[in-house]
């Protein structure tokens, strides 16, 4: 059975310079699902013409919008790159472009151009569940984000909270930490035998 070898990371994106270059239906849904799961995400979208709901989008939030055709020009100081433009050889010359500057590159929906891949996303206050199927299956993903969403409860972050406060206030070295805070936690799994 083939494996998922990709390596999750959260990333602080406010903290990052983002560049998406199109801004069209892709672009659209990229910037939407990077904002819901981090509407502080520092982006820039350059594009010579912009879906309206995109426009809507961006005054809400730290995106720039740049009414222009692509050029390298575009990727100084940037951190991590999307590309979702119509024409095909742009998504590659932004893909090379990034390559040779070893910034990181996701050409939407097109695996082979991609250095990583966006996920399905659950948020339920400090808690986080990303989700990939490897590229295998991006409706698969959706359908879990979906399913998480509705099982995970809200007060998940609660346990969360509480669970920080407890954490400061045991004593001993970091070994009786650690076996207090799972001798409290193991009801949680519930694990036949
Ligand atoms: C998770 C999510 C996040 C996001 O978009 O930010 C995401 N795609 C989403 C939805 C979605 N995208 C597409 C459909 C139509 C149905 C279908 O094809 O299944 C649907 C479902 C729908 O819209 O209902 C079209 C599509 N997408 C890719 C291909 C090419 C291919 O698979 O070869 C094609 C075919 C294009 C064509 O027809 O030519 C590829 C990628 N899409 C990924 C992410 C990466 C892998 C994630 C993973 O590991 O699963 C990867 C590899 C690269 C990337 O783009 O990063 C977001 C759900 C968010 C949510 O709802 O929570
Ligand atoms: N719409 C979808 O759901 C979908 C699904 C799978 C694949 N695709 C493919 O993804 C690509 C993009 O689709 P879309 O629906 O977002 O297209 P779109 O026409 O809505 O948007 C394209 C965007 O790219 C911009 N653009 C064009 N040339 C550019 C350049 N040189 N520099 C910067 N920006 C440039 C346009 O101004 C526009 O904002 C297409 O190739 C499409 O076949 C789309």
């Amino acid at each position: 059975m083939s494996q998922n070898e990709l390596y999750p990371i959260f990333l602080k994106v406010a903290q990052l310079e983002v560049l998406i270059v199109g801004g069209g239906n892709v672009g659209l849904e990229k910037l939407t699902f990077l904002l819901k799961s981090s509407p502080s995400a520092k982006v820039t979208v350059v594009a010579p013409h912009f879906h309206s709901e995109l426009v809507e989008l961006a005054k809400n939030h730290e995106v720039k919008l740049v009414e222009d055709s692509y050029n390298i020009s575009y990727l100084e100081g940037k951190h991590m790159v999307i590309a979702t433009t119509d024409v095909v050889a742009t998504n590659v010359e932004v893909y090379k472009d990034c390559k040779e500057r070893n910034i990181l590159v996701n050409v939407a929906d097109n695996p082979p151009y991609c250095d990583f891949y966006m996920g399905g996303i659950v948020t339920k206050g400090n808690v986080k569940i990303a989700i990939s199927t490897n590229g295998k299956s991006p409706t698969l993903a959706k359908r879990l984000r979906q399913f998480f969403e509705e099982v995970i409860p809200e007060n998940i972050n609660d346990l969360a909270k509480n669970l920080n406060s407890f954490r400061k206030t045991i004593k001993g070295d970091f070994e009786e930490k650690v076996t207090t805070l799972n001798d409290l936690t193991k009801g949680i799994i519930h694990k036949k035998e």
